[in-house]
């Protein structure tokens, strides 16, 4: 028997192609992505408005894949929750709902697991699994809006585990399909990006001339360190990396954001704060500085309140804008790849879960 057709993460265009080579009328593409996308339901048993043949057909031919969710963690202030998820394969990834005055937002995976191998991070401990489709990185987005009916998702980030510019296809189908009315029409102002810096990339997200928010993970102000902490920087120096996100902001006319990990006695002396300043000097951006998430297996520590303050200070003082990001759902889990990690070592419950 022929493969059936997965639905999810097609756009209205794909599927009203497919329904054409299947004689069914095109409009009936729009009834059924009317019921996945604006009510959440995913049975062809439940699309009353298809005739009892066509649901039948579909059932036979077509089916709406799905991430099942193997656990959700809701933190103690309820303004984050953290979704732990099984793909069919078995893998494991996570994604995260954060509360926001300004909406909330959906942090995705675009990974399992990351080959950057950065030193601060969670996701690359288990080394790198592979990379996932576009239909798996917009479930995420899906099955945390049916989980949760009374919230609203208004912004997308793509800074769950993983390289997004590593998986680049299949990341970019993702931010068109979300930003397409028939699905979620979220608009591409609020979808953000964040890489560790694949430069080659970075010039042919420009070339798309999306508006979307590139957030570059810089968290060193010099080669030496950078090296040191992100093994990327070998491959693309600072200086290589700045001149994309100049380009980057030459072809979209958007801000770059620079994530800047601060990391106590790494990269938080008054002298990394300057040379940061020099550094971004002359370039549209936006610093968002981040008290680390202890890693225990790194062993890095967050810098004291007081330091992270002086820091910001230095930053301002020279015309750059910079804010720290609130600290969100620290009590379940919160760096990326935390969760999914205590669930590889069976931790916390989790061996229950277990499945090969
Ligand atoms: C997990 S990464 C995923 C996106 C992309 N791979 C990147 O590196 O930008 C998202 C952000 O989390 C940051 N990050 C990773 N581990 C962290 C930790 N332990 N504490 C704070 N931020 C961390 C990364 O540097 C990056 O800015
Ligand atoms: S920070 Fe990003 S690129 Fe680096 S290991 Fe983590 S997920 Fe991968």
């Amino acid at each position: 028997m022929a493969e059936k057709i997965n639905l999810k993460g097609l756009s209205l265009k794909n599927i009203e192609e497919i329904f054409e080579n299947w004689n069914i009328e095109r409009f009936r593409a729009k009834q059924v992505m009317n019921w996945i996308y604006k009510k959440g339901i995913e049975d062809f048993n439940q699309m009353t408005d298809l005739s009892k043949e066509l649901r039948n057909f579909l059932k036979a031919n077509a089916c709406t894949a799905k991430i099942e969710i193997l656990d959700k963690r809701i933190s103690k202030n309820r303004d984050t929750v953290k979704f732990l998820f099984r793909l069919e394969d078995n893998n494991v990834i996570e994604a995260v709902l954060m509360k926001h005055l300004y909406g909330n937002s959906v942090c995705v995976s675009t990974q399992v697991g990351c080959k950057m191998g950065c030193k601060f991070c969670a996701s690359t401990i288990g080394g790198f699994i592979r990379n996932l489709h576009s239909w798996e990185i917009l479930d995420q987005v899906f099955q945390i809006r049916n989980s949760l009916k009374d919230v609203h998702i208004a912004n997308i980030v793509i800074m769950g585990s993983g390289e997004p510019l590593d998986n680049y296809n299949e990341v970019l189908k993702f931010i068109r399909l979300a930003n397409s009315p028939d699905i979620f029409n979220i608009s591409f102002r609020r979808i953000s990006l964040s890489t560790c810096g694949l430069v080659p990339e970075i010039r042919k997200l420009a070339l798309e001339q999306l508006p979307i928010t590139l957030s570059v993970s810089l968290h060193a102000p010099n080669d030496e360190l950078r090296n040191r902490l992100m093994l990327i920087n070998k491959r693309y120096p600072i200086d290589s990396l700045i001149k994309a996100c100049k380009y980057y902001f030459e072809m979209t006319g958007r801000r770059i954001t620079f994530e800047y990990a601060l990391i106590k006695g790494i990269n938080d002396s008054f002298e990394n704060g300057r040379e940061l300043c020099d550094l971004l000097k002359g370039l549209q951006c936006h610093v968002n500085l981040i008290p680390i998430n202890m890693v225990e297996e790194r062993g890095f520590v967050k810098p004291s309140a007081k330091r992270i303050y002086e820091f910001k200070r230095i930053i301002e003082s020279n015309g750059i804008q910079t804010t720290i990001r609130k600290e969100k759902g620290s009590d379940i889990g919160g760096a990326c790849g935390q969760l999914r990690n205590k669930f590889l070592d069976k931790k916390e419950g989790y061996k229950d879960l277990w499945r090969t």
